[in-house]
């Protein structure tokens, strides 16, 4: 048995806003093949900006696992993450060119900029190593529950969206999710009250953010 920790009892106290981020209208709608193909080129388009974004959100949460963590091994799951953001950024190329979605015309819609300046405040190397890995944790983790869920039994995922679904729904991600789980968890146990506030108060705001991502996807383009 999963010890329970900090961040799952955060989830259950605020479980509507964990469940609005990772069973969105929009995923559903991939799993019961319903989607709007207008609504996935959108986010496929929109999504690309913000993995670009993440790269140095990701570089700036490796460098505080480098300098404030205990643990040799913090770094070498946070590098793994890093090299698969490399990965990802070739596979949105190529659903690029597939959707037909030129990304050099792609414009970020406000929700897609908001998140990346709350990503970017967070870089601030005043924020805590406790409080970005929970951050990072509920980024990583709601694309996992979403993506996985869109490959649960019963699914009517078309199949041209199983590999976008693949990518953050296969078991090696949600591992990692965990093992990114298991940082965040041992560093909150050691935090300070003022920290704790902190986390908790990102860890809503990242799930605020994540819904006002997937909304993005209703206007289709
Ligand atoms: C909006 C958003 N959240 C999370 C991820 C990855 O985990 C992503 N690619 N995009």
């Amino acid at each position: 048995m999963e010890k329970r920790g900090m961040i799952d009892t955060w989830i259950d106290k605020h479980r509507s806003i964990y469940t609005a981020a990772t069973r969105h209208a929009f995923v559903v709608s991939i799993r019961d093949g319903s989607v709007d193909l207008s609504s996935f080129r959108t986010w496929l388009g929109q999504d690309y900006l913000f993995v670009r974004g993440f790269v140095p959100f990701v570089a700036s949460v490796l460098i505080k696992a480098c300098k404030d963590s205990g643990e040799s091994s913090d770094m070498e799951v946070v590098l793994g993450g890093l090299a698969s953001l490399n990965d990802e950024i070739e596979w949105f190329k190529k659903e690029g060119t597939k959707w037909d979605v030129d990304f050099s015309t792609v414009v970020p819609q406000n929700a897609n900029q908001e998140y990346r300046r709350f990503l970017e405040a967070l870089m601030s190397s005043e924020v805590k190593y406790p409080v970005i890995m929970t951050a990072f944790w509920a980024i990583e983790a709601v694309y996992q529950e979403s993506f996985a869920h869109c490959l649960e039994d019963g699914n009517k995922t078309p199949v041209e969206l199983t590999g976008a679904c693949h990518r953050w729904g296969n078991d090696g991600f949600k591992q990692y999710c965990l093992s990114v789980k298991n940082i965040a968890e041992r560093c909150l146990e050691n935090a300070s009250g003022e920290v704790l506030v902190e986390a908790e108060d990102v860890l809503v705001r990242v799930l605020e953010h994540e819904v006002a991502f997937w909304e993005m996807s209703r206007g289709g383009q």
